[in-house]
């Protein structure tokens, strides 16, 4: 343990805390650890930022670090001070130390430094989450329990559901080694068909990608043209619609990734198409489909859709067209 890194124990954490500061695996510095059982649900850490830089990220500079932090209260400034670059060596730069412990705020289109939820380490199989908050305080919850002694970690970014190994890393600039990026595994090999193959999904049935934007040829995830174009244009057929989202939901299952958050996101849209079926010989396979305990039982039985019409599928894409653009308005 060096001494720049017990520099963290003097790091204000409130007292109450399920949680204790400690070094991690070689190479991830230091990072948060359960002191106790922490509940699927349960709230972590409740967190103000010490202060906000009301700019988007690359617009803020040395200079507006500098003046918020001459407004600090010097004890603040000595928790400020405190900060290492994973847990090593003082930061070089005041930037680089605000990019590192620093949350966006879409509340107020700014950045906030986080000082203690800052110190827990990414995994792209999370156990925990930062929701989006809708002001300056933002909490850290756990996605599944987690027993004593185990990290708690969260995802640095919301769209790795849908990005590969080399292309997370890339994002994170540094190389994580949780299970999902573990080179040479057979898990590793699956999670990223999974992630890519659920990028295609969301693309299919959103007719866009993750960022909201459509995709070009060069840089589509669906090669068949006439397939992209089906999606763009929200004409992907009522039946082969339900089976794409039954199958994201089965492969974000399998990788691990279907917490409490992603069924809330990826359940109501499959709940709204299964009920939008005309036909009455398809609504009664979706009806069977449904019934089915588990998510793989559900897209087993509704693969018999498989490019059957529906009765539906006339009206459908100029609904999702119309919703599309009350969206966006
Ligand atoms: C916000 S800090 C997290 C706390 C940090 N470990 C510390 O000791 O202060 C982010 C840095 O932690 C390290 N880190 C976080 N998660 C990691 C992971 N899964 N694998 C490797 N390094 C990780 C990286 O150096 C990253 O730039």
């Amino acid at each position: 343990m060096t001494l720049t890194s017990l520099a963290y124990r003097r790091l204000r954490i409130p007292k109450d805390a399920p949680f204790e500061l400690r070094p991690s695996s070689p190479g991830k510095g230091w990072g948060g650890f359960a002191t106790r059982l922490i509940k699927q649900g349960e709230q972590i850490l409740k967190e103000e930022p010490l202060f906000v830089i009301p700019k988007p990220t690359q617009y803020i500079t040395n200079e507006d670090l500098w003046a918020a932090f001459r407004r600090l209260t010097p004890a603040d400034q000595g928790q400020f001070l405190l900060l290492r670059d994973n847990a090593k060596q003082p930061f070089m730069m005041s930037k680089e130390a605000f990019a590192e412990n620093s949350f966006a705020l879409p509340a107020k289109f700014g950045h906030g430094l986080f000082l203690v939820h800052s110190r827990f380490n990414h995994s792209c199989l999370p156990n925990a989450t930062v929701p989006a908050s809708s002001n300056d305080i933002i909490t850290l919850v756990a996605i599944e329990d987690i027993m004593a002694g185990e990290e708690i970690t969260f995802c640095y970014n919301n769209d790795f559901e849908c990005k590969i190994r080399c292309e997370r890393h890339k994002i994170l600039r540094f190389v994580c080694n949780c299970k999902a990026c573990l080179v040479g595994t057979p898990f590793q090999q699956l999670s990223d068909v999974r992630r890519r193959f659920i990028r295609g999904l969301i693309y299919l049935t959103a007719g866009a990608g993750i960022d909201g934007k459509s995709q070009d040829s060069s840089s589509s995830v669906i090669a068949d043209h006439r397939l992209r174009e089906a999606a763009d244009n929200l004409s992907i057929p009522l039946s082969n619609r339900l089976i794409y989202l039954l199958l994201t939901l089965y492969l974000l299952e399998e990788e691990g990734l279907l917490d409490y958050l992603m069924r809330e996101r990826f359940e109501p849209p499959v709940v709204v198409t299964s009920s939008l079926f005309q036909t009455e010989s398809n609504a009664e396979i979706v009806k069977t489909a449904m019934a089915q305990k588990t998510w793989q039982g559900k897209m087993l039985i509704a693969f018999r859709l498989y490019g059957r019409h529906d009765a539906a599928d006339e009206s459908l894409p100029e609904m999702l067209r119309m919703l599309r653009m009350l969206r966006s308005a």
